[in-house]
C-alpha cells in the first residue's frame, strides 16, 4: 500500500485485510442469525470507529457471499459518517429465492473501504456551464457496439 491512515477503534474484533494492497477490510458479524430467503436483517459488527474528518467508510458486500448464495447489503455502499462513534451495523438482504443463509458470530459478513471524501461547497447559477455528455444519460451511449461509435 502507498498510503494509509490512522483510524481509532473499538472493537471485539478488528477488520482485518486478507491481503496486502486489499482495499477492503473484512467485518465480522457480533451475532449469530439465520437469513430466510428474501429476508433483511441488520446485523452488528461490534466495531465503532473515529474517522479523521475529511475521510469516509463505505461499508461494501463481499463478493463471494453474494455470487455463492445471494447475500448482499441493501443500502450498499452504507456510509460510516466520520462523526459517527456508533456501532457500524450491515444491512444484510439474502436475495436467494429458495434457501436460508445462517451467519455465525465471527463470520466475515461485509468489509471496509475507508476513503478520503470531499465536502462539496454548493454554489447556486442560473445556468449550468455546458459539456460533451450534456444532458444525456440512463442509457444514453447505448450498449455494447454502439459505444464504439460514441468513442470514436
Ligand atoms: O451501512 C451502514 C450505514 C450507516 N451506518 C451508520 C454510520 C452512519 O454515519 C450513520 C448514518 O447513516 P446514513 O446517513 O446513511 O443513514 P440515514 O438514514 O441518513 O441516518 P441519519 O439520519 O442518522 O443520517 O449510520 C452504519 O452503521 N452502517
Ligand atoms: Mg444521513
Amino acid at each position: 500500500m502507498t498510503d494509509s491512515v490512522e483510524v481509532l477503534i473499538t472493537a471485539d474484533r478488528v477488520p482485518t485485510y486478507a491481503h496486502p494492497g486489499d482495499a477492503g477490510a473484512d467485518l465480522h458479524a457480533a451475532e449469530s442469525l439465520v437469513l430466510q430467503p428474501g429476508e433483511r436483517a441488520t446485523v452488528g459488527t461490534g466495531v465503532s470507529i473515529a474517522l479523521p474528518d475529511g475521510y469516509v467508510a463505505f461499508v461494501v458486500p463481499r463478493s463471494g457471499l453474494a455470487f455463492k448464495h445471494g447475500i448482499t447489503i441493501v443500502n450498499a455502499p452504507g456510509t460510516v459518517d466520520a462523526g459517527y462513534r456508533g456501532e457500524i451495523k450491515v444491512a444484510l438482504l439474502n436475495t436467494d429465492r429458495t434457501e436460508p443463509y445462517a451467519i455465525e458470530a465471527g463470520d466475515r459478513i461485509a468489509q471496509v473501504v475507508v476513503m478520503p471524501v470531499s465536502r462539496a461547497r454548493f454554489i447556486e447559477v442560473e445556468r449550468l456551464p455546458g459539456s460533451h455528455r450534456g444532458e444525456g444519460g440512463f442509457g444514453s451511449t447505448g450498449f455494447g457496439e454502439h459505444a464504439k461509435e460514441v468513442n470514436a
